[in-house]
């Protein structure tokens, strides 16, 4: 059937040469056989500071191409954190604190608005009464439309009109009754009583109403003058305004508040960005394979926070910015409280960074780490704002306890807590700044101001500890950055798995080593023990694995010498991958050692990485980059010098046929081609050993053969590699040496002729029939010709035997046997073959449960 997929796929080619590939087919089975693999591999290599400078570019290049193509973290990391704090600055320039208020007239305008009159209510009415009130209200209330309603039961008629219009509406347009009570003489003087009756649904209208009465009661006796009356608040002290900062019914208070949460809000978007793309590479292990490429973990994490510097910088000038553009004076007005507040949040970077590093470590989903590192951060910060205020108002000291302790655990927080500081301080200072401290009066009573040793502001914030000063907040910024760049050091090497590692009893592991084992299985154990490592590409010694009780790699040894390459098969689970990912020092080796090039991988895996092209089994890729952009980061990694890495990753492209992809993004290839992909990053630089996973799986028949060309011309050119793979036909094209793995142990090991002779019962005869009915004859037919065969498989018209050999059987004498009963049997085709490896490794995997 492959040689079928291979010819159709072949006049495919020939009839549409341009849709599928840029180049003829034959023409790029051509260049494939004459591309000389040491193109992949430069003669000089970069060193020393340049190796660095071209990784550097590498890492750059990589986040720059990535934050390009992705453009939700450009909303999440840049504008969403600048729409957050524009809004809330802008909000809180909105909260109105103490400042001087307008004047209010006291009138009856108000009251006539929406085409309605005032109505003024006059009840009890004598002599010229009403016209007298009509006379008194105009002349103060000149240009308002109002009307006099005449009443001797007023207090009904509001009962109905307030029933009719509804509270509201009534009392919008009722303001004001008076009531003639009678005149009198008393001692030769006249007295006339009016009562003045107000709607208290106003606060002014009780002075308006005694204003009117007044106004009524002149305009009987003179016409001389009115009087108007205006309610004009006095501006608010200064001891009102220092009150005010600290207040927690204040607006200014949460005008200081609502810019101290627009700072934590965006401060916490921005530093949780940063978790997004680290936990992509991690999981996906790509910052793995750039680290076994060469990037040194100092650097790796050194390029990421300088990248990420960038962003915070740019955040930090934009947050000024816009402070500047809504006038936040107490941050903008003067120069050094300016700088200050830019000071502030730079450090806060300092530890800000490895706080969203440390907190990056236990996730595995990006979109949640960002969330919820976003979330906590603004939490708790938000938290600490509210609740530490309201502690501080029942027990100042336990307030400034909680403050500490919150301040020490959360960097947002403790900047936030800085910020409120200075808006305090300023505010405090320019509302002193207008207290004139050199009258001895003005000073006794303002000693908040004038004083010296309690004032209520500091000229040295920076270095005043307190509720005054920042220095705390300063020195918990820093003393966190340590901590927290020291818990992002401590995840990144391990150090707390090495605390939690359990391990099964050293009784069990002396059990499971000594199980029976094949003799070349020992024998290689032997030689592994007596060879000297430096001189041998790959050295496995008695590798042990085991994942918390469940014991998966048990004991291993095994060598690869230059110009071999050392198939590693086994079924699903049997332990191969773990095997590599020891090798690799992606996983830890329990017990026992590996050494690649002489280097020790349980100490050195960082030395020996540099050494290995791994190709994983997972696809390790940014996948918004392309294809040659990924080969050219990591042609940097490996130190190729500029000039030659077009060709090194050219030849590679165009060796394993991706040349039509090369410049697509990976997200859009296919299965077999990121597989191609990923045996292409480990070819870069082609370094001296191979550790090749599965490299083939889901690749179609001919691509799979354009590969294996390229890794048999790798062997021959003296490397040396491991190969894992399901596919028997590809261990038997490139392997030199195989061993099966079963249940984490080799069962077998040696050339591939020497398993099959020492395993495999001799021949495989495969058989297929016209029809069912011949099925039974056949069987018997088979097993009574060939003594001792046995039926493997039966599919449909399909049958396979295993026939013995033995000392008389030729190839001539088995196929004139066949010939003699084909068509007896009606065997419509048939074919004999030496047992295959597949059948060898059938008969290991049986009992496995694969
Ligand atoms: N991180 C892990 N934690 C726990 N068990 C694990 C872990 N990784 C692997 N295992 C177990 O170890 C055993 C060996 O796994 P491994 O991936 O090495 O097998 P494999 O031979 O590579 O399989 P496959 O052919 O499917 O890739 C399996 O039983 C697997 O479930």
């Amino acid at each position: 059937m492959e040689e079928v997929f291979l010819k159709v796929n072949k006049l495919a080619d020939e009839k549409q040469p341009s849709e599928n590939n840029n180049m003829e087919n034959d023409e790029q089975d051509r260049l494939v056989q004459n591309n000389s693999v040491e193109r992949f591999r430069p003669t000089r290599k970069l060193q020393g500071s340049s190796l660095y400078l071209s990784q550097a570019k590498a890492m750059f290049t990589k986040r720059y191409l990535f934050f390009r193509r992705r453009p939700g973290s450009i909303y999440g990391q840049v504008i969403a954190p600048l729409i957050y704090f524009a809004l809330l600055t802008y909000t809180s320039t909105k909260i109105k604190s103490s400042t001087d208020q307008n004047s209010l007239p006291i009138n009856l305008s108000v009251y006539a608005s929406d085409g309605v009159s005032a109505n003024i209510f006059v009840e009890w009415t004598q002599g010229n009464f009403t016209s007298s009130v009509r006379q008194g209200i105009s002349e103060v209330n000149q240009g308002v439309s109002f009307v006099l309603t005449e009443t001797n039961d007023t207090l009904n008629v509001i009962v109905e009109d307030t029933k009719n219009d509804g509270l509201t509406k009534f009392s919008k347009h009722n303001p004001l009754g008076f009531a003639w009570n009678g005149s009198f003489v008393l001692e030769s003087k006249p007295f006339t009583i009016i009562n003045a009756l107000f709607n208290n649904f106003a606060l002014h209208s009780p002075s308006l109403a005694v204003n009117l009465a007044d106004m009524i009661m002149f305009t009987n006796s003179t016409n001389n003058f009115n009087i108007y009356v205006t309610n004009h608040p006095l501006p608010p002290s200064n001891s009102d305004k220092l009150q005010n900062t600290n207040n927690l019914n204040n607006a200014q208070f949460w005008s200081t508040s609502t810019i101290g949460f627009g700072i934590i809000v965006a401060m916490s978007l921005v530093i949780s960005g940063f978790t997004y793309f680290l936990i992509r590479e991690k999981k996906n292990k790509a910052k793995h394979l750039q680290i076994m490429s060469g990037v040194q973990i100092w650097f790796y994490w050194l390029t990421t926070a300088l990248w990420d510097c960038i962003f915070f910088v740019g955040a930090i000038i934009a947050f000024t910015i816009i402070m500047n553009v809504f006038h936040i004076k107490e941050y903008t007005s003067r120069t050094d409280t300016l700088i200050l507040v830019v000071f502030m949040m730079l450090l806060y970077g300092w530890p800000g960074l490895p706080f969203a590093y440390t907190l990056s470590f236990p996730f595995t989903n990006p979109s949640r780490a960002y969330t919820l590192v976003m979330l906590s951060s603004t939490f708790t910060a938000i938290l600490g704002t509210i609740i530490i205020p309201l502690i501080s108002i029942s027990s100042k000291s336990w307030g400034d306890v909680i403050e500490i302790i919150w301040s020490l655990l959360f960097p947002t927080y403790t900047l936030s807590s800085a910020f409120n500081k200075i808006y305090n301080n300023e505010n405090s200072r320019s509302v002193c700044a207008s207290i004139d401290c050199n009258n001895t009066l003005i000073a006794a009573n303002n000693r908040g101001c004038c004083g010296t040793g309690d004032r209520v502001y500091t000229d040295n914030i920076l270095g005043t500890f307190g509720s005054k000063g920042v220095l705390l907040n300063v020195i918990i910024l820093i003393l966190q950055g340590f901590f927290f760049w020291f818990t992002t050091i401590a995840l990144e090497k391990g150090w707390l798995n090495k605390i939690k590692l359990t391990k099964p009893n050293s009784e069990q592991i002396e059990t499971d080593t000594i199980t029976i084992e094949d003799e070349d299985v020992s024998r290689e154990r032997e030689i592994v023990h007596t060879l000297n490592e430096n001189e041998t590409p790959i050295v496995a010694k008695d590798l042990k694995k085991w994942y918390n009780d469940f014991y998966a790699v048990k004991g291993l040894s095994f060598h690869v010498n230059n110009g071999d390459c050392f198939g590693l098969l086994g079924v699903n689970g049997a332990g191969k991958t773990s095997t590599f990912q020891m090798l690799t020092g992606e996983n830890v080796i329990d017990k026992g050692n590996a050494y690649i090039q002489g280097f020790d991988v349980t100490t050195q895996w960082r030395e020996s990485g540099r050494l290995i092209g791994y190709c994983p089994q997972y696809d390790a890729f940014i996948k918004e980059l392309t294809g040659e952009e990924m080969l050219y980061m990591f042609a940097r990694i490996r130190g190729i010098f500029e000039e030659d890495i077009p060709d090194v990753v050219f030849s590679i492209i165009e060796s394993l046929g991706l040349t039509q992809y090369a410049k697509k993004q990976i997200k859009n290839y296919s299965g077999g081609n990121k597989r191609r992909l990923s045996l292409g990053i480990a070819l870069v630089g082609l370094p001296e050993v191979l550790l090749l996973d599965e490299p083939t799986t889901g690749v179609d028949p001919k691509a799979r053969r354009i590969i294996w060309n390229v890794l048999s011309k790798v062997r021959e050119s003296g490397h040396a590699f491991v190969l894992t793979s399901h596919n028997m036909e590809e261990c038997e094209a490139l392997c030199t040496n195989i061993a099966i793995m079963v249940d984490g142990r080799f069962k077998c090991i040696g050339s591939q002729q020497h398993i099959k002779s020492k395993y495999g019962a001799g021949y495989s005869l495969l058989i297929r029939v016209e029809a069912m009915e011949y099925i039974e004859k056949a069987k018997r037919w088979v097993q009574e010709l060939f003594l001792g065969s046995e039926l493997k498989e039966q599919h449909l018209l399909q049958l396979k035997f295993e026939l013995k050999r033995n000392d008389e059987t030729t190839w001539s004498l088995l196929f004139s046997e066949m010939e003699s009963i084909s068509s007896e049997l009606h065997i419509v085709d048939y074919s004999l073959s030496q047992t295959t490896l597949e059948q060898v490794f059938l008969e290991f995997s049986k009992g496995t449960g694969n």
